[in-house]
């Protein structure tokens, strides 16, 4: 047990979670702190309270996360949010796609020893996962790539309907410029920019949702790298 646990039992209580999940998200920031190979920086539980678990499940104020069924955590990292997100929502199934295989491993020890077996790491690049094109309806993605190219990994992996939910934050006006010229290039709408306050304190925090409203042209998605190297980008 870690001195984080009761602030992860006001989490979840706050978030209409079952109170044993406190203990099980405990386990998440133990292996944070004290595995060699966990990949954050951030290793101090109670910090990892608010920094990982909380950022995490504030995702679950938009409905369409907490109805989520079938979800891909792109740059899942060491497992934020996306393990967070398999224990709050334990109908859905999580995929952690994670371009590094040792961070894939860690995943996949974090999981098993946190009794998870709706999460499982895809050790792919997002733009290179042809088992995952079309078959979401959540695509979720924070500390990963600009909008423009979260928004053209995200649309090819999600079904018409679904939604992307990327965690930003300062607003940045031309950032969402470009994220909204890669959703008009690829079926998808911006829905909401949602201010969130995970913890007290807290520097501006905001969600970014955007739906997939038609069906993402063939030439999507580009060759892994493109995104990034030729980004979409907004021409006025
Ligand atoms: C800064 S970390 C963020 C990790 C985690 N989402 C978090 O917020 O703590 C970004 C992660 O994305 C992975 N990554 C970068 N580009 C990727 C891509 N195209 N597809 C899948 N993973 C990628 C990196 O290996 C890294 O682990």
């Amino acid at each position: 047990m870690t001195v984080a646990l009761p602030r992860l039992e006001e989490l979840v209580l706050v978030h209409d979670l079952p109170i044993a999940a406190a203990a099980r998200l405990d386990l998440l920031l133990e292996r944070f702190a004290t595995d060699p190979q966990a990949p954050t920086t951030v290793t101090a539980p109670r910090e990892g309270a608010d920094v990982h678990v909380a950022d995490s499940l504030v995702a679950l104020e938009v409905p369409v996360v907490r109805e989520a069924r079938r979800i891909a955590d792109l740059g899942a990292g060491a497992g934020v949010p996306g393990l967070v997100l398999a224990l709050a929502l334990p109908e859905a199934t999580v995929s952690l796609v994670e371009s590094v295989g040792k961070k894939c491993d860690f995943m996949a020890r974090t999981a098993e020893a946190m009794g998870l077996t709706n999460a499982t790491p895809v050790a792919r690049r997002a733009e290179d996962w042809p088992d995952g094109i079309g078959v979401h309806d959540l695509v979720t993605a924070r500390a990963l790539a600009p909008l423009t190219a979260l928004v053209e990994y995200a649309a090819p992996l999600l079904q018409e309907g679904g939604h992307l939910c990327a965690w930003k934050g300062q607003r940045d006006p031309g950032e969402e410029a470009d994220g909204a010229a890669a959703a008009e290039a690829t079926g998808m709408a911006l829905v909401e920019v949602r201010a969130v306050r995970p913890w007290p304190g807290v520097e501006a925090r905001h969600l970014h949702v955007f739906c997939k409203i038609s069906p993402t042209p063939p030439r999507f998605p580009r060759r892994p790298g493109m995104a990034r190297k030729r980004p979409i980008v907004a021409t006025s």
